[in-house]
């Protein structure tokens, strides 16, 4: 699929929303003849010949030219993502293997999943739909739903604190946008009964299965498999070994044993954790549909969900991700899970479909 990018960039402060002070920014239209890199923080596109415009006052999110689907590049602690505004239909604008496509780091993109913002049912103010970059449909993505609320905001123009309710295949999730421009999300329930996750493997505790075992490639692991509306299942390691190192572990090579087990049929997000303490973990995590990614917030809840069925942690916990940081608390009161987390733009471009 050929890329034609219109690209912001800011030639004082890369961090600097586009949107803030067009004055500061020239887009730059991309045409295709030779091929040249633009390196920047977190960007990297390549691309065709470059001509330098007048900017342009219009707001890029405005632009409805047919033919062309416009998009902002979000990531949530390198967890990243194709947003796509689909206000206006209640189909995805795009097919599974266009997604495929466009999620393609070299040929493409470059993403782990494509994300819709689409009208709300059921009195809902919006509905998430989401494609991995194997063009799977997973329930939910806790570091989509982060960008979602920061992308919302910026299409309708809010600022300050918002909230928002969000039907998912996980059924209805909150994000609210904070001060700080974090973003907090009431994750709901987590659900433990076996056979909702789903897994095959028989519970162990009342319906739910917490630390069993499961033998992976001749290795014997135990697992607690949790759903927050998408099935996770949450190793702190091997039988009998003690703490886990996570960043020993080689996860292109163990990630798709377990994400392909015969004890998952829906497939499974897998997260492999080391203990720092009752409150500090951190995890590396092999996704369904996306293999390793920097992140992943339904993971780190399920991660603190099975941290505290296991006795490892309190319900409160900082969950450290290759990209940074989540805060995540499983409450007591209500049993829902909440994550605290960053969400970001990276560039806004169009592709010609
Ligand atoms: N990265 C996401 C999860 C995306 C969906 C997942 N790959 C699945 O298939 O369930 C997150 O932040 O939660």
């Amino acid at each position: 699929m050929a890329i034609a990018a219109t690209i912001f960039l800011s030639l004082s402060s890369p961090t600097r929303h586009p949107l803030a002070s067009q004055n500061s920014f020239q887009p730059i239209s991309l045409k295709s003849t030779a091929t040249i890199t633009l390196r920047y923080p977190s960007l990297r596109i390549s691309a065709s010949s470059i001509s330098m415009e007048a900017p342009s006052k219009s707001s890029f999110l405005d632009r409805k030219e047919s033919g062309f689907l416009h998009f902002v590049k979000y990531h949530g602690l390198g967890n990243d993502f194709i947003l796509v505004d689909n206000r206006n239909s209640t189909e995805p604008r795009i097919t599974p293997e266009q997604a495929v496509k466009l999620c393609d780091r070299n040929f493409g993109i470059g993403a782990d999943g494509v994300i819709f913002a689409m009208p709300g049912i059921n009195g809902t103010d919006y509905t998430m739909r989401i494609f991995n970059s194997d063009g799977s449909e997973p329930e939910m993505c806790g570091n989509g739903v982060r960008c979602f609320a920061r992308f919302i905001a910026e299409l309708d123009n809010l600022h300050g604190r918002q909230s928002f309710t969000i039907n998912t295949g996980a059924g209805l999730i909150v994000p609210e946008i904070q001060d700080d421009k974090k973003v907090r999300v009431d994750m709901g329930e987590p659900t433990l009964k076996a056979s909702n996750v789903p897994t095959k493997l028989p519970a162990n505790e009342g319906q739910s299965v917490i630390k069993s075992e499961l033998t992976v490639d001749g290795v014997t692991w135990n697992v607690t498999c949790v759903s927050m509306g998408n099935p996770h299942c949450v190793t702190f390691g091997p039988k009998g070994s003690e703490n886990l190192q996570v960043d020993e572990l080689n996860l292109p090579q163990i990630g798709p044993k377990f994400e392909h087990h015969e004890m998952f049929p829906a497939r499974t997000n897998t997260e492999f954790v080391q203990v720092f303490s009752r409150s500090h973990l951190k995890m590396r995590v092999w996704e369904r549909g996306a293999g390793a990614t920097l992140a992943c917030g339904t993971g780190a809840c399920a991660v603190v969900v099975a941290a505290v069925l296991e006795g490892h942690t309190g319900r409160s916990c900082t969950v450290d991700l290759p990209g940074g940081p989540l805060e995540i608390e499983w409450s007591e009161e209500d049993n829902h899970v909440y994550m605290t987390g960053p969400a970001e733009a990276v560039f806004y471009g169009s592709v010609p479909l």
